[in-house]
């Protein structure tokens, strides 16, 4: 099956589909993870978007039962340069190409993930399409230049009905806005009594469930697209324990009047070293984010920087100072990644107990 990515520029790579064989679009990011393949295709946070791995070899360890960050992918595509057909791991259940065929996603292989990656960075993340060959390719680029995706993609893929994770721990609501399953693992193996929740829920209704702490999860999209869900942190600021990860840091910064802006190429991968700023100490992090909480405009807020990139010093973490609230930018679930960070979970259960006292 011959087919090829055209991006919005103009630019055209040849390849071979795999996976099914319809066309997709979304926003093409890249991706410098060497493994992790299987956690990021069912990471919800790449909704709407096709990513293009830098690792050079994909699929080497096949698909297995116990990797998936979500039931249901919600990536559009996936570009590599070489995919592995024939996969070695003792876990293996399926292949890539299975997998991809199963879940009716599209993806392209034999691409030079190099040259598309050199594109994506001095240009910045664009619209592509992976299409068949012989398509008209001025009428893909039309077409990607007059699109708008959604912005409702927390919508898509935050749950629609609660439910519970039970623990006798401290009781923690989760709000979902397209949390990876690694934030319940994490939870749960800290014994965690978790109730997940629907992005729209409101901090009353939250309330109503007593929680010890409240867990703000990871998702897809523009942060400002969530504009009630800052009123609902915003309504529980200082009531109870607080804790976002990556979209839910991005939603504290906007609830309490910081700004958000894109970054130019995002920051995706288990390779990204973060200085925590009280603790002088870096930690190599996964990361998966296209947005950032503007630096300066923490400067009329109650929030105070705890981390920043050290690959371009943007903002990674901040902490209320009145509030028992803190947040990163990156994954300290990991799921795909080193767990580095792993002890910010630690100290969101003894924020909890503090807070009891
Ligand atoms: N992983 C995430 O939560 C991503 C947050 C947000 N969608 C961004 O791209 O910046």
């Amino acid at each position: 099956m011959k087919k090829k990515l055209i991006l919005e520029s103009g630019e055209v790579f040849y390849g071979t589909g795999f996976g099914a064989e319809q066309d997709t679009a979304g926003e093409v990011v890249f991706n410098t993870g060497m493994t992790g393949y299987q956690e990021l295709i069912s990471d919800p946070s790449y909704c709407g978007q096709i990513v293009c791995m830098t690792y050079p070899l994909i699929g080497n360890y096949g698909i297995n039962r116990d990797d998936y960050e979500s039931i249901e992918p919600a990536i559009k595509g996936l570009i590599v340069k070489e995919l592995c057909d024939l996969p070695s791991n003792f876990r293996t259940q399926i292949t890539l190409d299975e997998l991809f065929q199963k879940k009716n996603l599209s993806g392209i292989s034999g691409i030079d993930t190099r040259r598309l990656t050199r594109i994506l960075r001095n240009k910045g993340v664009e619209k592509g399409k992976i299409v068949n060959a012989d398509a008209d390719e001025q009428a893909v680029i039309e077409e990607l230049k007059s699109t708008t995706f959604p912005t409702n993609q927390v919508e898509q893929v935050s749950t629609k009905t609660s439910y519970a994770s039970p623990g006798r721990g401290f009781k923690v609501v989760l709000v979902d806005f397209g949390s990876k399953l690694g934030i319940i693992r994490e939870l749960s193996q800290r014994n965690c009594d978790i109730i997940v929740v629907s992005h729209d829920t409101t901090a009353e209704e939250i309330l109503l469930m007593d929680p010890d702490g409240i867990m703000l999860s990871n998702g897809p999209g523009d942060p400002e697209d969530n504009a009630d869900a800052l009123v609902m942190i915003q309504k529980l600021l200082g009531k109870v324990p607080i804790f976002g990860i990556c979209l839910g840091h991005q939603l504290i910064g906007l609830a309490c009047g910081a700004k958000t802006y894109k970054l130019k190429f995002g920051h995706r991968g288990g390779n990204h070293p973060v200085l925590d700023l009280e603790k002088n100490k870096v930690a190599i992090t996964s990361q998966n984010h296209g947005y950032a909480i503007d630096q300066e405009s923490l400067k009329n807020t109650d929030l105070v920087e705890t981390h920043i990139a050290l690959n371009d010093r943007t903002n990674e973490g901040v902490k209320h100072k009145i509030h028992p609230c803190f947040s990163v930018q990156y994954h300290p679930e990991a799921s795909p990644g080193p767990e580095d960070a792993n002890y910010l979970f630690d100290e969101f259960i003894t924020l909890m107990e503090d807070f009891k006292k």
